[in-house]
């Protein structure tokens, strides 16, 4: 781009700016937060623009830029989670040898790649081959957005608008798409305990209930910032709701400690939905990422916990899933149950076909209605492209797949365990914030081991007896390994 530009040109784009009641969508980065940023993005690519903010040509570029980067960047995005839009300013002293290392020779100068390739990458204008390539036609934002939909094969359009996304095709048959769910799972706990904080739904006889699955969460999350936040609520448990707090007549809670529990962190994405995301603004989303969030659950327990998880699930949904159907049907699938769960197996696989009869159920529904996603039809799961050996064949007196549970079990795991959380732990995410410290550190700490987590249980517990009835509580449930019955079950647990 040339660097030139016009005296008015500048005055227009600041006088824009003025106008503009909103912050700019691509994110500001700087030699501090280059690889933290590049590195936990849920973006699949990223775009690097290097500007200057003396020069006039990147003052003019900026509105083209943003207008792209509305389209992916920040909670209204419209394509979230696909390409994340930055800017360096190489005019700031800090990043010059950030500037340096990409070789930038003009401004603005627009670099695309994989986020992780800029991380510790380097670019030359001579080099061959580079995982990282120079944007060369990105002049206006259409220039921008073709380069864009060249590479990707994509029909992105500026005036996309949110959630007019009909075009979003199916992913349900892409493996790899479940590892961008890990965000969906941190939104949709988030949302859940948004929803039961928002609503004071934690009354007396749902107390119990909320620490069980905070107990499942701290163990068991996928996500390391939601386990650390369930663990601290966890620990404020006794000091906010106290078991004297429905009998006393100030039961006005401590507004400021409330919206101090964001029980993921407060950076968790909000309104993204990636993996979630429906084609239209009233499907998919939190329920969905509700059910992704039981599963991933469901194959990290240990078979000694898998009563334990059941009864927490099925009082969870019960006692704070605020759609009266799903709880009432949920409800009715948990009591029927009349065996003790002991395999972790029994409780994933019982967790798998129940959401299968939910789908079986709402496909015949949605379909009479018109009120499915039409992207997203209810089908049993998974289809076969997903795990063909979890087919054995078909039963067509009774009408039913003839399963390989072993192998779904096997999938499941897979699918929910290890490839769910891979993006984390690939992106070393786990365990990078410190900032705390002290003995919920410990606590996290411990929770961190997730494949041992009658160890983590334990080590938690002897940590929290420092914090009050409610944790010793918890250390004596985990320790006799002594279930409560289950309200909902004629079950002695
Ligand atoms: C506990 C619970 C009970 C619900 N009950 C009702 C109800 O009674 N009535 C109602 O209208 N809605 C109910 N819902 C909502 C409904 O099930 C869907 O969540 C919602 O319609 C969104 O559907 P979806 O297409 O995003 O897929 P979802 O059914 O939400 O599934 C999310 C993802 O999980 C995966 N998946 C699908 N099936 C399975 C399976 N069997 N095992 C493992 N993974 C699977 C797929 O990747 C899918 O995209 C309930 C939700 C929950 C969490």
């Amino acid at each position: 781009f040339s660097i030139i530009g016009s005296r008015r040109s500048i005055l227009r784009e600041v006088s824009n700016n003025e106008k503009s009641d909103h912050p700019d969508y691509a994110v500001e980065l700087n030699a501090t937060n280059f690889v933290d940023v590049l590195k936990d993005t849920p973006a699949t690519f990223a775009v690097v623009e290097f500007f200057a903010h003396w020069c006039p040509a990147c003052r003019n570029y900026k509105p083209h830029y943003e207008k792209v980067a509305r389209l992916f960047n920040g909670p209204d995005a419209v394509h979230p989670g696909i390409i994340l839009m930055t800017r360096v300013d190489c005019a700031s002293k800090i990043n010059n040898k950030l500037c340096d290392k990409f070789s930038v020779g003009h401004y603005p100068m627009l670099f695309w790649g994989h986020p992780p390739k800029f991380v510790g990458g380097s670019w030359e204008p001579k080099q061959e081959k580079s995982d990282i390539s120079v944007i060369d036609d990105a002049r206006t934002a259409d220039r921008l957005l073709n380069w864009i939909n060249k590479q990707l094969g994509s029909s992105f359009g500026l005036d996309d608008q949110k959630f007019g996304n009909e075009h979003l095709s199916s992913n349900i048959s892409d493996f790899g798409q479940i590892v961008k769910a890990i965000y969906d799972v941190e939104e949709a706990t988030s949302t859940a305990f948004d929803i039961i904080l928002g609503h004071k739904m934690i009354k007396p006889e749902s107390r119990v209930s909320l620490i069980k699955f905070l107990q499942l969460l701290v163990a068991h999350h996928p996500s390391m910032r939601c386990r650390k936040g369930s663990a601290k609520l966890l620990m404020s448990f006794d000091d906010l709701y106290p078991t004297d707090f429905w009998s006393t007549n100030e039961q006005e809670i401590d507004e400021v400690s409330l919206s101090n529990l964001q029980i993921c962190g407060k950076d968790v994405p909000r309104g993204q939905w990636i993996f979630c995301r429906g084609s239209k603004n009233d499907t998919r989303g939190f329920s969905c990422g509700l059910w992704v969030l039981l599963h991933s659950l469901s194959v990290r327990i240990e078979d000694g916990e898998s009563q334990f998880a059941f009864n927490a699930t099925c009082d969870f949904v019960y006692n704070f899933f605020i759609c009266e159907e799903c709880r009432q049907h949920f409800y009715k699938m948990c009591s029927s149950v009349s065996s003790t769960f002991h395999k972790a197996q029994d409780y994933a696989l019982w967790l798998w076909s129940t959401h299968n009869q939910v789908n079986d159920r709402l496909s015949k529904e949605e379909a009479s209605l018109g009120t499915g996603d039409p992207e997203f039809p209810k089908t049993i799961w998974p289809p076969k492209q997903l795990c063909p050996s979890c087919y054995l064949g078909y039963d067509y007196r009774n009408k039913k797949i003839e399963w390989n549970q072993d192998e779904v079990y096997k999938f499941l795991t897979n699918y929910y365990g290890k490839t769910l959380a891979s993006l984390y732990r690939d992106k070393n995410i786990v365990g990078n914030d410190r900032t705390d410290g002290g003995a919920e550190d410990l606590i996290v700490e411990a929770t961190n081991a997730v494949v041992v987590p009658l160890g983590a249980a334990l080590a938690i517990a002897i940590a929290s007896c420092a914090f009050g009835a409610l944790a010793c509580y918890w250390r004596s449930q985990q320790k006799s390994r002594k279930y409560f019955r289950h309200p909902h079950s004629s079950k002695s647990i």
